[in-house]
């Protein structure tokens, strides 16, 4: 699912008004019905106060039309224009003409002095700034942001949470509510899945306001949201007449004393996601625990009793899973180093091998083609350099994608995979994840997609997604804290078999931060 700009959904709008041969008027009653639709169904006439702030703008229009449709069914509202500047919108100005048709005058704000009282059993519905905010808000709007926040009361934000940009990270972020819940219109927001943004919204879902398909499928974005639909379509079926070899062959580099453990999760991983032939090289002292805690691996022993020193096999893998459990000492990093000049192979580099990449740039022009590298947020900084906000550390990878050809897969809460100038944000996973291991289970996954022959930002994508799809089924038995980097690999054949679930009930996308 695409992931559109603030100027490509004002183009979206207008494009759909045109085609449709509806005014914009028609279009913000389309959306203001699926809001109310939504609050109806789950609020079933209840007598809460329901307060709507509203802006001045469209959003703020929005806003206006829920309260009429929630007053024609009964609710009990209080309705608040908040009166931030004198440049009301055309359809601002229909929709409060049409509240005040049906009896309903707002209070009109313009100072923090004239703040309502809330109480914690209310309803909040944020309708102030949608994707027009172009600049912080004046601080008496921060001072009711703050008490909207302040109250405890349910805060449904319509479209994005007030007071977040959608290109960039305010300033202030006191500025900007906290939403329970967004509804926002027809396409997802960037903003929804960044640690620093994402924080203000605890859950999503996208409402369809009926947008035109024709510009939403032909325009192309800079980043992509990656569900089940996605991925689906690179699945490649196994055949009947395949063998082992048809599958290929992965090799997994990496551990040292005390970090074997690494190896074992990533090798196991890439056995599970499906490689013909899985080996693991290894220091000598991994032969043991390798070989008898995955009997389906072949181990290969580097010359190092407990790390690595020099890089040698007599096979011919099909890729080179390299990095988990690795250390970073003297000779392991000359080791990598001559390894990297000799490989022609496609590459996946994670953990120790993304650090020594980091202290000796100069490797990294020895990367094959499309390399993918697999860091978390400090392995990242020390590859790209420290970073404004999140836009700037997205913007800062994209350059460092370019300029060395490689996918980058940056982890976190929605990892998001990279290559050149587009982004891949990823839906599955869950806090559970963030435990010891489970990053070496993402590369022995990504690993192993490859060594069958997936492409490798193919790979990365769809490696990304069966890792969280594969921690959301583990998470449903152990719950958050007993989740470990086994649990998800022994739930990796769930997650292949869920591709072809079909879910049941209306398909509506949702994020998971409900739970
Ligand atoms: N396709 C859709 O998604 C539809 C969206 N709708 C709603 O329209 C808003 C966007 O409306 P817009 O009028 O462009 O912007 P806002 O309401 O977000 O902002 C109002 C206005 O205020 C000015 N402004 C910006 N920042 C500030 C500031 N700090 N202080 C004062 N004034 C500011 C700026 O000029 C803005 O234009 C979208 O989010 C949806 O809610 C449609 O209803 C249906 C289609
Ligand atoms: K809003």
């Amino acid at each position: 699912m695409k992931i559109f700009s603030a100027s490509q959904i004002y183009e979206a709008d207008n494009s759909t008004i045109k085609n449709q041969g509806i005014t914009s008027v028609e279009l913000m009653e389309r959306a203001a019905n699926q809001v109310f639709n939504w609050m109806h169904l789950r609020l079933q006439d209840t007598t809460v106060k329901i307060h709507l702030f509203c802006g001045i703008g469209n959003n703020g229009g929005d806003g206006l039309a829920v309260a009429r449709l929630l007053k024609q069914h009964g609710y009990n509202i209080g309705v608040y224009v908040v009166n931030y500047s004198d440049k009301r919108s055309q359809d601002f100005l229909i929709n409060l003409d049409r509240l005040k048709d049906i009896k309903v005058w707002p209070d009109f704000i313009s100072d923090a002095s004239d703040l309502p009282r809330i109480t914690p059993d209310d309803i909040l519905v944020d309708a102030i700034f949608g994707i027009g905010l172009n600049r912080p808000p004046a601080s008496w709007v921060v001072v009711l942001l703050q008490h909207m926040n302040r109250s405890r009361a349910f805060i449904l934000a319509i479209d994005v949470p007030s007071g977040l940009f959608l290109d960039k990270v305010p300033k202030d972020g006191k500025g900007i509510v906290c939403a329970n819940h967004t509804l926002t219109f027809q396409v997802p927001k960037l903003v929804f899945f960044l640690p620093q943004t994402g924080i203000y919204s605890n859950g999503w879902e996208l409402l369809d306001i009926g947008l035109d398909q024709e510009y939403l499928s032909k325009t192309e974005t800079d980043y992509e949201l990656t569900g089940k639909n996605e991925v689906l379509q690179w699945y490649r079926p196994r055949e009947k007449f395949s063998h082992k070899g048809t599958y290929g062959h992965a090799l997994l580099v990496g551990g040292s004393f005390g970090k074997i453990g690494a190896v074992l999760l990533a090798s196991r991983a890439c056995l599970y996601s499906g490689s013909g032939l899985v080996t693991a090289y290894v220091p000598k002292c991994g032969y043991l625990p390798v070989q008898t805690g995955l009997p389906e691996a072949m181990v290969i022993t580097d010359e190092g009793e407990e790390q690595i020193f020099h890089i040698f096999f007599d096979i011919d893998p099909s890729v080179i899973g390299i990095g988990v459990g690795m250390g970073t000492e003297n000779g392991t990093v000359k080791a990598f180093g001559e390894f990297l000049k000799n490989n022609k192979r496609p590459l996946v580099i994670d953990a120790d091998a993304l650090n020594i990449l980091s202290k000796n740039k100069g490797m990294l022009k020895d990367l094959p083609a499309k390399a993918v590298l697999t860091p978390h947020p400090k392995e990242l900084e020390r590859l790209i350099g420290i970073w404004k906000d999140d836009f700037d550390k997205l913007e800062k990878a994209k350059s460092f994608s370019k300029k060395f050809n490689c996918v980058l897969v940056i982890k976190g809460a929605n990892t998001v995979v990279l290559y050149n100038d587009k982004g891949y944000v990823n839906t599955t996973g869950n806090p559970g994840m963030a435990t010891g291991g489970s990053g070496d289970v993402l590369t022995g996954i990504i690993t192993g997609l490859i060594a069958q022959g997936y492409d490798s930002l193919q790979a990365a994508i769809f490696g990304v997604y069966l890792h969280g799809r594969a921690g959301d089924i583990a998470v449903e038995k152990t719950g958050y804290q007993a989740l470990t980097a086994t649990g998800i690999i022994d739930s990796l054949g769930g997650a292949f078999l869920d591709l072809f679930q079909v879910a049941e009930g209306p398909q509506v996308q949702r994020s998971d931060n409900d739970s």
